[in-house]
């Protein structure tokens, strides 16, 4: 089964295809945009990327963090110079986040802007990297420093590609499935992943409906990341971002609960969601809290004080100014673990 899930956006519209198989639509888009000539940046197999039905050069990618930088995107571009790619014919990208953030940051470049067709083939860049048009690459001072606003003109979430991915990468995007449960999405555990996938979809396209740019109502999205980043780092990316976010998320419960936002049963449902997914809910056993909180208030929602996205009596919103006191009362009432433990766990 197929389902379709438009992004709402005037004239940069376009939808979302979920299900298995939907790669082979990829020729149906491009002959609908015109194009005559497509670029297909693939970290897959060669087998993997579907037929375009126009004249095309395929490119290796590789995902990863290390490859998700400028150099990359200039040698892509000289790639669609050399092959004679214009601008209205296309770029196709198929991969894990990275690659579609990279290939995405390259069709907003080229020839300021060409139009790019995602085929996202991990669990995460499903549910979130590849739909609402943010595109970034890394610079050696940090993470996502350098990108555009990009949309795609079809993202194809071909959930055949998920059958070769790693346990870990596959909690890694539940992770970001979980949180859904608590901005909007509503109860999704007990459905197929497929419609998992396609509600976490359908949530994210109409958050970017309503702030594309990331100016408001696009920080619902961060629920559980403030924790979930200053995590990442303070274990040297020894969590996936998914997981890290999944501890932050049970975190996000503690603190409203702390906050009197939240009543304990909600404060308890954080735990059983996230649990749910057999994804960690416990601290790294030996991660200070005074280091999470001055990493927290680097955060970009901390624009004054301490901001978290918590629960509350009107649904999830930006709660500025939080008392570093509250926070580090909901810290403290966060389980603990040793690293190794939390990462067995998900790996079991
Ligand atoms: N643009 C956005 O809005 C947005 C949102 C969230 C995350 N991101 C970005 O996405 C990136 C993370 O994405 P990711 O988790 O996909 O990372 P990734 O691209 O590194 O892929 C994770 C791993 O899964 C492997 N993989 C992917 N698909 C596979 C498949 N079908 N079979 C087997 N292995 C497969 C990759 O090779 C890699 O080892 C980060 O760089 C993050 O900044 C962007
Ligand atoms: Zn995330």
């Amino acid at each position: 089964m197929t389902t379709t899930i438009p992004v709402r956006l005037g004239e940069r519209s376009y939808d979302v295809l979920v299900g298995p198989g939907v790669r082979t639509a990829v020729a149906d888009v491009i002959r609908r945009l015109g194009a005559k000539r497509a670029v297909v940046v693939s970290a897959r197999p060669k087998e993997w990327v579907p037929d375009t039905g126009v004249e095309t050069l395929q490119l290796p990618a590789r995902d990863g963090e290390p490859d998700k930088r400028l150099s990359t995107v200039e040698a892509l571009c000289g790639e669609f110079v050399r092959f004679g790619l214009t601008r209205s014919d296309v770029v196709v990208s198929c991969g894990g986040g990275t690659t579609t953030d990279t290939v995405g940051l390259a069709a907003a470049l080229y020839h300021r802007g060409v139009a790019v067709i995602h085929l996202p083939t991990s669990l995460l860049a499903q549910v979130d990297a590849s739909v609402g048009g943010k595109t970034a690459v890394n610079l050696p001072e940090g993470k996502n420093l350098v990108g555009a606003f990009w949309q795609p003109s079809a993202v194809l979430c071909d959930t055949d590609y998920l059958s070769t991915l790693p346990r870990r990468e596959i909690l890694n995007g539940l992770g970001e499935i979980a949180r859904c449960h608590f901005i909007g999405a509503g109860d999704l555990r007990g459905l197929p992943l497929e419609e998992q996938i396609a509600a976490s979809v359908t949530l994210k396209a109409g958050v970017v409906a309503e702030d594309e740019r990331d100016s408001g109502k696009r920080h619902l999205l961060n629920y559980g990341h403030t924790l979930g980043h200053a995590l990442e780092l303070a274990t040297g990316f020894g969590l996936r971002h998914g997981e890290a976010v999944a501890i932050g998320t049970v975190f996000a419960g503690r603190l409203a609960g702390v906050l009197g936002r939240i009543d304990q049963s909600r404060v308890d449902e954080h735990l059983a969601v996230v649990g749910h997914y057999g994804l960690p809910t416990a601290l790294p056993e030996d991660v200070d809290p005074d280091g999470l909180v001055r990493q927290m208030h680097r955060d970009k929602k901390a624009l004054s004080g301490l901001g978290f996205v918590l629960d509350g009596p009107a649904g999830a919103e930006l709660v500025t100014d939080v008392p570093e006191d509250a926070v580090f009362r909901a810290l403290a009432q966060m389980p603990r673990a040793p690293l190794d433990k939390l990462i067995g766990a998900v790996t079991a």
